[in-house]
């Protein structure tokens, strides 16, 4: 094979179903041994890219093509899904759809099966690929039974048993909680340490993706690629803000200090950063200088759970003794490990699933006088995966189905009101479009718009910015805050930190189904033990603070401050 392992040359990709392509005049090279991060705003054709490479493209997305595409330097025609699934390692983005084998052990050893290994090795392999990713004693379960995030793990699991030219990880971070996305970009640098396979990594999240380095970033815009730098040179300029990117932390704290960034600095990595004493000292100037306010809290209590516990099986319990109050009008996060039980938690709320022990109270009232419809009028629940969420194969069928099964409103008072909320949801363009032909990140926002259209008090939305990029995720949680400031409450369910510290005030952290601590994102984000114990991670800012010699908590704190003063 040459060196490359992927070439594309002047290829464009139109999907059948679109009247325009997708991708338009894509040159890019992909080296063996070479690591490269694809990012760009959400629908610009990052996916639509990585299906052309692992075959899915033209076998399940028929589209007319033109140009190259050479993959390990073979015509993409001339290769079968067969043929690619030996040489590229596809960690999709949606992992459900990934799933083959009853159990998860037998999920992970899919790729052996088919090459006939010894049942010993294969199960020796198997075991050595779910522990790197900590799900080894899982492997007799049914793959129903994991949390969004022990999914992902396995899907993870099941390309590392694999020896591929290519490896191909589409989000591989969503859904996973901050120590085991750092896990997994520490695992995809081993595998790029001790493979010579070319590495491409999809990822809107690069606060996480930068803390190992990538030899290049290659950046889409409207199906073109528009810039393809290293990491250094990338943070260096404004790339990343004007095509709605968001930065690394670090990199924002620089610029709200007046720092100059340029490549000598070395700014693509937090841990590789070099600051002058000029800079130090501009950092610790503006530090000085932000005002901290104080907020007031309601404290009207509209959601109480009280010594709430657990179990899908009748023996382990997914939650155990959790009590919390959310006072009205609050936009709180719950964070915590993956399998920690946020999602059974909200289950439990909404009346998915019914309590083992202890009682929810919606201000003064038994929940479970509720019905769940009754819930629902009160309480909305985005779930983590859209595709469990969605039954109507048209958008603006989607979004109306509540509204229509309420009965409450005229069809025209119905069509007014979507129409409202496909516009907030950056949906309106599309409102006749089939469900099928949208990304992931576009199909989040149509089951957002599901509950946003019932006006629910509280809402709860267990990981609502997953696959959305910058101007999607300010949108979503600018309107998010708005709506909370009219009165609603909102609880996100999040792993990522950054959306955490940017929007609430208030953390409570679950590990192994137990509230191991309920208090503000700054104190849990710098607490060593917290961090350790609920899988969290600590930003850059942290790093940041030490370089400067800050107090990392106050630091955080002000760097809040500012932020959300900024974008007031
Ligand atoms: N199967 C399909 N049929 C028709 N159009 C599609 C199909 N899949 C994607 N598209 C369209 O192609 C465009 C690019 O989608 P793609 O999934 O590649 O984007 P992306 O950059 O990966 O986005 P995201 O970050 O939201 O996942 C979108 O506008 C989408 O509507
Ligand atoms: N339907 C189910 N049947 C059996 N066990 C389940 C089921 N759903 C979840 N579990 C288990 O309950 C525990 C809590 O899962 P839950 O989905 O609440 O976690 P989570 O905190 O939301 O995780 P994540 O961050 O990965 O989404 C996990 O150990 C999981 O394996």
């Amino acid at each position: 094979m040459s060196e490359n392992v992927i070439e594309f040359k002047d290829f464009t990709f139109k999907y059948d179903a679109q009247a325009e392509p997708t991708l338009f005049n894509i040159n890019l090279k992909i080296k063996k041994g070479e690591k490269v991060l694809i990012c760009g705003p959400s629908g610009c054709g990052k996916s639509t890219l990585s299906h052309c490479l692992n075959g899915l493209i033209p076998a399940s997305y028929p589209g007319d093509a033109s140009g190259e595409l050479l993959i390990a330097d073979k015509s993409y025609k001339e290769h079968t899904i067969f043929s690619l699934s030996k040489i590229t390692g596809t960690v999709l983005q949606d992992s459900d759809g990934q799933f083959i084998g009853l159990t998860v052990g037998e999920d992970i050893a899919f790729a052996l099966e088919n090459e006939n290994t010894p049942l010993s090795v294969m199960k020796q392999k198997v075991l050595e690929a779910a522990k790197k990713v900590g799900v080894e004693s899982f492997l007799a379960h049914a793959p129903h039974e994991l949390s969004g995030g022990q999914k992902q793990r396995v899907s993870l699991a099941g390309v590392m048993v694999d020896n591929v030219s290519l490896f191909l990880f589409d989000e591989p971070l969503a859904n996973l909680d901050p120590a085991a996305g750092k896990n997994t970009i520490e695992l995809i640098e081993q595998i790029h340490k001790t493979t010579d396979s070319a590495i491409v990594i999809i990822e809107h999240r690069l606060e996480d993706v930068l803390y190992k380095s990538v030899d290049r970033v290659i950046l889409m815009s409207e199906g073109r690629i528009i810039a393809d730098m290293t990491p250094d040179e990338l943070l260096s300029s404004n790339l990343l803000i004007e095509n709605g990117i968001r930065e690394p932390l670090y990199s924002t704290a620089l610029k709200y200090a007046g720092v100059n960034i340029n490549p000598d600095m070395k700014p693509g990595r937090i841990d590789t950063l070099i600051l002058s004493d000029e800079d130090k000292d501009k950092i610790r100037a503006w530090y000085k200088n932000v005002e901290v306010e104080k907020k007031e809290l309601n404290s009207y209590v509209v959601l109480t759970a009280q010594d709430i516990s657990f179990s899908y099986d009748g023996k382990k319990e997914a939650l155990s003794n959790v009590s919390l109050k959310i006072r009205k009008g609050e936009m709180v996060s719950i964070v915590g490990r993956n399998g920690a039980g946020k999602s059974t938690f909200s289950k439990l709320v909404c009346g998915f699933e019914k309590p083992s022990r202890g009682r929810f109270l919606l201000e003064d009232k038994d929940l479970a006088e509720f019905s769940i419809k009754e819930r629902a009028d009160h309480i909305g629940y985005v779930m983590q995966n859209p595709n469990q969420m969605i039954t109507k194969p048209m958008i603006r069928d989607e979004v109306s189905l509540g509204l229509a099964l309420e009965g409450k409103l005229s069809e025209d008072e119905i069509k007014k009101k979507v129409d409202e909320t496909l516009k907030i949801c950056g949906l309106y363009e599309m409102r006749s479009w089939p469900v099928s032909a949208l990304s992931y990140g576009q199909k989040k926002r149509v089951t957002i718009a599901s509950i946003l259209s019932m006006d629910p008090e509280i809402i709860i939305l267990d990981e609502p910015t997953a696959g959305q990029d910058l101007r999607h995720y300010t949108e979503i949680m600018e309107f998010l805050k708005k709506l909370n400031s009219l009165g609603v409450t909102i609880i996100l369910i999040t792993h990522d930190m950054h959306l955490m510290i940017e929007y609430t005030n208030r953390a409570i952290v679950f590990t192994n189904g137990h509230l191991i601590k309920d208090t503000s994102c700054e104190e849990i984000l710098t607490d060593e033990e917290s961090c350790k114990a609920a899988s969290l991670k600590k930003t850059s800012l942290s790093e940041l603070a030490i370089m400067c010699e800050l107090p990392e908590t106050e630091f955080v704190r002000r760097f809040i401050q500012e932020d959300k003063r900024r974008r007031r």
